[in-house]
């Protein structure tokens, strides 16, 4: 008998990794070629006014084609799920704007191109299935990409795909993720995402490169080397004493406040500086425990996450044996659109020191009150 959401799963990490091959080939042909990434690895900014065109050129290419080649594959194996996507194709079909026209046929190339990957060895073997996905026409993959335009909903079963989650750190040539999660009735069951800059060990930066992370409900997390699908390696949190811990937030201060999370670490006695990574790569790092704490708390702007900002990482995390909430200690909540809701924020660590991290943010919020 097979294991539930088998097929889910195996399409998803095909889909997932014709995505990180495009990806990847984007950035290879497109951003390092055209020298977008300073050498100090900052995005690029007003200096050279041609590059500053190309890095708005090439910056959504790479996530509509995404969008565009998980979709065709999702619509092929699952013609009537329902996708929350984070892009859709309307500036890309305004005549209006002089770009369009070049962004749409760099899609369709990319795109193609990575429909036509053929099957690696272990697709055959181990599934017996294999997209068999025919070329389409531009219109046709901006209908796909249109296909993520669900509105999410409370009841019933849907995919929510990030095509690139971490943009910023994709344009630097840092962290970023391709990211995949099928939800029913506002559970999340699987998650699957895939990290090509992501070292298979923590810290291994001279090593290899590229992971696929794949958690199923009620089935654990895994682990999966790009380039070697076949071998997954279970992972989980591990234990460690409090003062050990370390912890994650993002890169950019616009999107987590740094200052809570500064409050919070030392609330909890923690004395290493945090670890900051771009996009859903942190849950993946504490899932398979380069770090402990992921603090991602509001600024104050009225900012709503969305839930493919989340979906599959979270999953990631509780079936690695770790504990995903609100500051407030409450569970995120997928069921309630294309967002979350309210920012109260999200906390993800290990299920023995969540607790203690809830209460250091009560810590931290109270210093915060008093001082305002
Ligand atoms: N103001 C604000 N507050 C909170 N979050 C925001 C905000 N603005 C954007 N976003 C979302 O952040 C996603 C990037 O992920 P991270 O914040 O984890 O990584 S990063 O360090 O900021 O790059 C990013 O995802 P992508 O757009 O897919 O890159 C956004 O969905
Ligand atoms: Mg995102
Ligand atoms: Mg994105
Ligand atoms: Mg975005």
């Amino acid at each position: 008998m097979s294991l539930a959401f088998a097929l889910e799963k195996q399409v998803a990490i095909s889909a997932v990794l014709r995505a990180c091959s495009l990806t990847s080939a984007v950035f290879n042909k497109l951003v390092k070629n055209e020298t977008l990434v300073k050498g100090d690895k900052s995005p690029v900014t007003g200096e050279h006014s041609t590059r500053v065109i190309l890095a708005s050129d090439t910056l959504p290419v790479a996530d509509y084609s995404a969008q565009a080649v998980i979709n065709v594959i999702l619509a092929q194996a699952f013609p009537s799920d329902p996708i929350v996507g984070e892009e859709d194709s309307a500036d890309l079909r305004n005549d209006a704007d002089p770009t369009s026209a070049t962004l749409r046929s760099r899609i369709t190339e990319l795109a193609n191109e990575a429909l036509a990957l053929p099957l690696r060895d272990w697709e055959k073997a181990e599934w017996g299935i294999g997209p068999t996905h025919g070329q389409r026409t531009t219109f046709q993959l901006l209908d796909a990409i249109d296909r993520g335009n669900f509105s999410g909903a409370r009841k019933g079963r849907m995919w929510t795909l990030d095509p690139i989650d971490g943009t910023k750190g994709f344009l630097r040539g840092e962290q970023y993720a391709v990211c995949l999660a099928l939800i029913e009735d506002s559970e999340v069951k699987l998650g699957v995402m895939g990290c090509p800059n992501l070292p298979l060990k923590a810290g291994d930066e001279a090593g290899e490169k590229g992971c696929i992370f794949v958690a199923v409900k009620g089935q654990g997390s895994e682990q999966r080397p790009i380039s070697s699908l076949q071998d997954a390696t279970p992972i989980h949190i591990p234990t460690r004493p409090l003062s050990e811990l370390r912890t994650l937030e993002s890169v950019e201060a616009a999107h987590s406040s740094q200052s809570t999370t500064g409050r919070i670490a030392q609330a909890l006695g923690i004395t290493a500086a945090p670890v900051r990574m771009d996009s859903q790569a942190k849950y993946c790092s504490l899932a398979r425990g380069d770090g402990d704490i992921y603090l991602r708390m509001p600024t104050g702007v009225g900012y709503v996450e969305k839930i493919w900002d989340h979906a599959g990482g979270s999953l990631l995390v509780t079936e690695a044996g770790g504990v995903v909430s609100d500051s407030r200690g409450q569970p995120l909540d997928f069921g309630l659109g294309r967002t979350l809701g309210e920012n109260f924020g999200v906390i993800a660590s290990g299920k023995d020191v969540h607790p203690s991290v809830l209460e250091a943010v009560r810590k931290a919020r109270a210093e915060e009150s008093q001082k305002l």
